[in-house]
């Protein structure tokens, strides 16, 4: 079996692995051990009782020897004793004894000899009372002598117990080799050493080493026992000893017979079952070995690929599954592990797509690109062989999109427009899904191309934006088969998902409808202008071509605005804006700048003439276009328009250029009478640019303190006294100097600044009375300008109320005089606001009479005091006969209405004369005065005073 060591890899698996090898190695050597001690021991044990019991056969070998040798000399001494005869013949007995096996010699000595002359071991006994009377007793005493390196000598000793008394000794001198045994006899495995009393070696029968002090301390213990010893080259031997018992026969301690032998020699046995203990051992290893590597591989290898396959599915790695061929409860783990990834593959895979379709739908802006998505990458994510997508439109119109059937292709193969009924709608509007199975009758018509490319069953996908159903998507299946519940799932969240981007598209669609068209004429608005504008100037660079930019401005729209309504305006805009459409071609660009301001841009041809010509045609019809009466509410409303042009190249490059010269041109348009078109020129452009200039100017005039006013006095005609003033604004420009009311009012009019000064006049005014008055000076009503603008503010009297109660001025000194167009504007709106200043005391008076068109009828229901006759009529009153008997004609109607008649513009005597004569109740005019400052004013007035004071 081949063994993959790559499991070892696993630290569970090295943990394993060392676990079973420790668990089978520890047993195992444990029992060698055990087994081997005992083996040992016992082997040990059975040397040591051999080697026992042949010391104790040598030692009573030995002991026998000695009695034997012990007899021999008894007898000889009992012998001598009898015979005692100190001659000769006892030296040949004891050669003769000597010569029987056993002696080395046998001698006698007398006690003086054995002082003197025996061997030093008997000279002490001499001297031993005890000894000697042990050995009278007929008992021999044993003697040794251990000799380094050779045999020790060893006597025996006997008393001659002589009859007449006097003891002799008979010794012996015992041959080694008789008591000992000779050398060679013993074997190589067991050293025998004969210890006397003294554990002094008197036999080896080899080399021995000496013993230690332990070893000997343990014979003098015990008679026998055992110990193991190791010899100077290191080898271990196995010693035994035993004692022989000397001392009741011999008078002396036991000799010891010492034995060892080499414990290689008597371990020998057990060499192999060493061997063999190993083998065994490493036998056994490698069979736990082997065996816990095929149950790791078995257990661990698939857990460990599990690990791997759970890795690779936390990196969202599905491209493998996880291989395991265990055949266990591993095996049906691995397989279900498999199942849950490829659950969670098309899982992630289905969200990402999803994400990318939510990515791709909620970026488009568009319901095609919408679509478009839907159509091409809903197969990513749920089987089917055909698609459309059906958005319903405005009404019960829808487009059906189908994708071809073969949708790798991803082309949109059919569109076409069809109806689908309200009810039907409502029916799907309550449904999350409908399958149906299309059999040979028509089907509903959004389902029809489906049918036509060979659908059998379809599953259709109401997209809802609440509760209203915006698109069908509708999937269709070549079989009939039983739709996937989790598909049914995917493709409602998809059609959610489209819900949200459709609601967005058309959300985005509202958004950019409505910061790039104007909402009231649904006409582009000045930003879709600016970049219309911008590719037409691209593409006529490109083409070399002629662009004419029309400004078209309405001629008095504020009029129209102010006096019917803003519902009128709006009325009138939007109908402008639809003549315009009307007149122009589609291609052409139609904007509302906001106001009454339209902006048209033309393409024009590469040939100037031609461009003129075209720009001239398209000019005068829409002049002719605008001015064509427009009817609401049975009124016939007649407006027309002040038309400037500016062309690319020659006006301008830019698009902010020509547009800004363009606006130039309209204004010549509108100085030219109106109702008129004028082509730009640099002229007037530095005309236009003057005027936007002191438009800047005019708006700081007020907070840098540039307004001040003037008082021109108004006399009475018959006495020639002051009787009143009217109040003249004055502007002194930083750079121009003073500039003319007639030129700036209007433009604070347009621009709506009259408001604000409006306000400051009165408040100068309601001041300047209150000096004056303070100054006791005569009071005079003092007359202020109330332009058409400022009439028209609902909110005007309460304004003025308001500066009056503030300022305490008396109402009665305050006149406010509006033109005869102003009044004329809105008859209903000028009697109630006159009525309202009348009821608060304050004077009025109708400006410039006789330059308007006002209606007699309307004219006495002005609650008016005064009728200024317009200084042109007085102008030429002497030398005219026609504005003479205007001037009496006004004079006449006045006084029968009870007003007063002021006359304004008198410069000369005859002239007041002439109006003195007409009846003229109030002259005003550069004949007695200027309008002049307060201060001046002050003065005039003074001398009135005083005048006053003399009548
Ligand atoms: N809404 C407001 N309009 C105002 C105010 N102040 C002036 N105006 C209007 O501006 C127009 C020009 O005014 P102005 O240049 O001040 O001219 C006035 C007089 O100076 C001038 N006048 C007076 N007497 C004579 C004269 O003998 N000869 C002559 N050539 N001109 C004379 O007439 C103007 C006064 O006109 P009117 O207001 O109609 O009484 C003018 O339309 C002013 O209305 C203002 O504060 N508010």
């Amino acid at each position: 079996m081949k063994i993959k060591m790559e499991f070892l890899r696993s630290r569970l698996a090295r943990r394993v692995f060392t676990l079973f090898v420790i668990s089978a190695l520890v047993p195992i050597t444990l029992l060698a051990l055990l087994s081997y001690g005992q083996v040992k021991a016992l082997l040990s044990d059975t040397q040591y009782a051999a080697i026992k019991q042949s010391n104790k056969n040598y030692g009573l070998a030995l002991l026998e020897r000695l009695l034997l040798l012990d007899s021999e000399l008894k007898w000889e001494a009992d012998g001598l004793a009898r015979e005692w005869r100190p001659d000769q013949d006892r030296e040949e007995a004891m050669r003769d004894l000597a010569a029987w096996q056993g002696f080395q010699s046998v001698r006698v000595y007398t006690p003086a000899q054995m002082e003197q002359d025996a061997p030093r071991p008997l000279t002490d006994l001499a001297q031993d009372e005890d000894a000697r009377t042990y050995l009278g007793n007929d008992k021999a005493i044993l003697i040794s002598a251990p000799q380094p390196g050779l045999s020790g000598r060893v006597y025996l000793l006997r008393m001659i117990a002589r009859e007449d008394k006097t003891p002799a000794y008979l010794l012996g001198e015992i041959a080694p080799s008789f008591l000992f045994g000779k050398r060679d006899t013993f074997s190589e495995m067991a050293q025998t050493c004969v210890l006397n009393e003294n554990h002094l070696p008197l036999f080896c029968s080899h080399n021995v080493d000496a013993l230690g002090p332990q070893q000997l301390e343990r014979l003098s213990h015990s008679p026998s026992g055992h110990f193991e010893m190791t010899d100077a080259q290191g080898h271990a031997h196995l010693v035994s000893y035993w004692s022989v018992f000397l001392k009741p026969n011999f008078r002396v301690q036991d000799w010891t017979i010492l034995s060892r032998a080499p414990a290689s020699a008597a371990l020998e046995p057990i060499a192999d079952f060493r061997l063999i203990f190993a083998s065994v051992i490493a036998l056994t290893i490698a069979i736990v070995a082997l065996l816990s590597v095929h149950q790791i591989r078995r257990s661990l290898v698939p857990l460990e690929r599990m690990l791997d396959g759970v890795k690779r599915i936390t990196r969202r790695d599905f491209s493998r599954p996880v291989e395991v061929d265990s055949g266990d409860e591993l095996e049906v783990l691995a397989a279900s592990m498999n199942k849950m990834a490829s659950t969670l593959d098309k899982q992630f895979h289905t969200l990402s797509t999803l994400a990318e379709i939510d990515q791709l739908i909620l970026s488009s802006l568009k319901a095609d690109d919408i679509v478009r998505t839907v159509l091409t990458r809903t197969s990513d994510i749920l089987r089917y062989d055909h698609i459309s997508m059906t958005v319903l439109e405005a009404g019960d119109r829808a487009v059906c999109y189908t994708l071809a059937s073969d949708s790798h292709l991803r082309e949109i193969i059919a569109t076409r427009t069809l109806a689908v009924e309200p009810s039907e709608s409502a029916t799907l509007a309550r449904k999350q899904y409908q399958t149906a199975v299309l059999g040979p009758e028509r089907p509903s018509g959004y389902l029809q191309t489906l049918q036509d490319r060979g659908a059998r069953q379809t599953l259709t996908l109401p997209v809802l934006v609440k509760e209203r159903v915006y698109a069908l998507i509708c999937l269709g299946y070549a079989e009939s088969i039983a739709i996937d519940r989790e598909d049914i799932e995917l493709a409602r969240d998809l059609a959610n998902r489209v819900a949200v981007a459709l609601a967005n598209a058309s959300w985005e669609d509202q958004l950019y409808k409505l910061a790039h068209y104007d909402s009231l004429t649904e006409l582009p608005n000045r930003l879709l202008l600016k970049d219309r504008l911008h590719q037409a100037l691209a593409s006529a660079e490109r083409r070399k071509s002629f662009i004419a930019v029309l400004f078209i401005d309405l001629d008095r729209f504020k009029n129209v605005n102010d006096s019917l309504g803003h519902a009128t305006g709006d009325y009138l805009l939007r109908e402008v804006g639809e003549r315009l459409r009307r007149t122009l071609r589609e291609e052409d660009t139609i904007a509302r700048l906001g106001g009454d301001e339209f902006v048209v841009v033309v393409q024009a041809s590469e040939h100037a003439h031609e461009s003129l010509s075209l720009t001239t045609a398209i000019a005068q019809k829409l002049l002719l276009a605008l001015a064509s009466p427009l009817y609401l509410n049975d009124r016939e409303i007649i407006t027309t328009a002040s038309i400037g042009i500016a062309c690319y190249p020659t006006d301008g490059e830019t698009a902010s250029e020509l547009l800004k010269n363009a606006d130039a041109a309209m204004y010549h348009a509108k100085a030219s009478g109106k109702d008129n078109y004028q082509f730009y020129s640099k002229i007037l452009n530095a005309e236009a640019l003057e005027r936007l200039e002191l438009e800047n100017c005019l708006r700081h005039a007020l907070d840098r303190n540039e307004l001040e006013l003037a008082y021109q006095p108004k006399y009475e005609t018959q006495s020639e006294r002051i009787c009143g003033a009217e109040a003249l604004l004055r502007w002194t420009h930083p750079q121009r100097g003073r500039i003319s009311p007639a030129e700036f009012v209007p433009i604070c009019e347009e621009i709506g600044l009259i408001i604000p000064i409006g306000e400051w006049i009165v408040r100068e005014v309601c001041g300047q009375l209150n000096a004056w008055r303070d100054a006791g000076l005569a009071a005079v009503p003092v007359a202020i300008n109330l332009s058409a603008v400022q009439f028209r503010q609902p909110d005007l009297i309460d304004r003025v109320l308001k500066i009056v109660a503030e300022t305490g001025v008396d109402p009665e000194l305050l006149e406010f005089e509006i033109t005869e167009g102003a009044a004329m504007e809105n008859i209903a709106l000028t009697t109630a606001t006159l009525s309202h200043f009348q009821a608060q005391g304050f004077h009025l008076s109708i400006d410039d009479f006789g330059t308007g068109h006002s209606s007699l009828s309307y004219l006495k229901q002005f609650p008016i005091n005064t009728l200024k006759v317009d200084q042109s009529f007085v102008r030429h009153l002497c030398e005219s006969p026609k504005d003479a008997a205007i001037v009496k004609s006004i004079v006449t109607l006045a006084h029968s209405l009870d007003f007063t008649v002021v006359a304004e513009g008198v410069e000369t005597r005859a002239q007041l004369d002439h109006l003195s004569g007409l009846g003229c109740d109030v002259i005003q005019g550069y004949l007695f005065s200027r309008p002049v400052p307060p201060q001046e004013l002050a003065e005039l007035l003074d001398e009135t005073s005083l005048a006053r004071a003399a009548v």
